[in-house]
């Protein structure tokens, strides 16, 4: 038996998460997973029922489950609320409360959606590049933070970015064992010419260099970075880079993919414990229309199958849903953001439907 935490969130997050647990019932079914599912509030969701983001409750189901799937969290409805107590502050404490430092962001471009890439063809086609993002320390994190009244009298705003060394060396080694396991190239981005918390960064990880003679590091300056992936995308194949850098990169890279809607996330413990997230948010601009993409969500459910639940029966599961989302796009099925042609496209809860068909006519999931 394993055990899942389902947190829909706020916007979209609902809706996305119904046809990721339509996906996760049905491959439960057709390989014995004995998945045990919970639910949970987080976020704004959260805030209207109980007044905070993160509730006692949910923290002790996170805790409790073999692994966590959740949708997204924020939007305008909590916007006024003060820092600290917003729904993102809900994803963050859940993020640093199960020290889920590690986030993988695999962005791989379906040969199906080439054209929905805002990228020409010859550039992304066969595109499959994993960013490594720090997730529970930086300027998301950093002490001191806040907004205070300065010497001059004026209202100023202030951060802190800080990594300390064993941050610095828990993620590194992460990426090296992903590249190792990859082609062998790891870049690592940093602002070292400008930032000395990124210096030490690339001093770090240029000393473990040694230790993985596998594989090839370079390392690269962020602005060049947002450059070069719209430039020569497929130049990368391993990205490991601090939180922040590794949150605007990944959202860039999810566009070389056709949609934020296709990139999914695993964000790891060092046990393999993790909680599973499309790398979008709660996208409130299209949420209650049933609109949107629920793919990145499903994959993550794969992801989720993949590096948490590990057992073998998982592990083809894992492989079946990968297989059913390439059959529905293979079947020309597309949600409104990754449409060829505007106007022609399916609804969010025809697109999860499609991919739970596509697994019953799975020959290799049923056996
Ligand atoms: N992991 C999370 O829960 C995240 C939460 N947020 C929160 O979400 C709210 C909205 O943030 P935005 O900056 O607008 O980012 P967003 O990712 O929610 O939306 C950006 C754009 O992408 C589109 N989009 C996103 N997901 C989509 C999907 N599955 N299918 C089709 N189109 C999709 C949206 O319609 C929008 O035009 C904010 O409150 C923000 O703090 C933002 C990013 C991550
Ligand atoms: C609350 C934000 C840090 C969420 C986000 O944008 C992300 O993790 O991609
Ligand atoms: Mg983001």
């Amino acid at each position: 038996m394993s055990s899942v935490l389902l947190l829909p969130g706020d916007g979209i997050g609902p809706e996305i998460m119904a046809e990721a647990a339509k996906v996760l019932d049905r491959v439960d079914q057709l390989f014995g997973l004995d998945l045990q599912i919970d639910h949970g509030l987080v976020g704004g969701a959260a805030i209207d029922a109980h007044g905070t983001p993160l509730p006692d409750d949910t923290m002790a189901k996170a805790h409790a489950a073999d692994a966590i799937l959740l949708g997204a969290v924020g939007g305008p409805k909590w916007d006024a609320i003060e820092a600290g107590k917003r729904p993102e502050n809900g994803l963050l404490g859940l993020r640093s409360g199960l020290q889920l430092f590690a986030n993988l962001r695999p962005a791989i471009l379906y040969p199906q959606l080439a054209a929905a890439s805002s990228l020409k063809p010859e550039i992304v086609s066969g595109l499959d590049i994993l960013i490594v993002r720090e997730l529970t320390g930086g300027i998301y994190f950093g002490k001191p933070r806040g907004v205070h009244v300065n010497e001059a009298g004026d209202r100023e705003g202030f951060n802190t970015y800080r990594y300390s060394e064993p941050e610095i060396r828990r993620i590194a080694a992460v990426a090296f064992e992903a590249a190792r396991k990859r082609s062998g190239r790891l870049c690592s981005v940093d602002k070292a010419n400008v930032l000395e918390v990124t210096r030490l960064w690339r001093e770090i990880v240029t000393s473990m260099a040694a230790d993985y003679p596998d594989v090839e590091l370079s390392h690269m300056y962020v602005d060049n970075a947002a450059m070069q992936l719209v430039r020569a995308p497929k130049q990368f194949d391993v990205i490991v880079t601090g939180n922040m850098f590794g949150d605007i990169l990944s959202d860039e890279a999810a566009m070389l993919t056709g949609s934020i809607g296709m990139l999914p996330s695993a964000s790891l413990d060092a046990n393999n414990k993790g909680m599973y997230e499309p790398c979008h948010g709660s996208a409130p601009d299209i949420a209650g229309r049933g609109v949107a993409n629920p793919l990145a969500t499903i994959l993550s459910a794969a992801l989720m199958l993949r590096y948490s639940l590990r057992s073998e029966a998982a592990l083809k599961a894992a492989d079946a849903i990968e297989r059913a989302v390439g059959t529905v796009l293979d079947q020309g099925l597309r949600t409104a953001d990754i449409a060829e042609v505007p106007g022609q496209s399916v609804s969010t809860a025809r697109m999860g439907e499609a991919v739970v068909a596509a697994l019953a006519l799975d020959e290799q999931a049923a056996h």
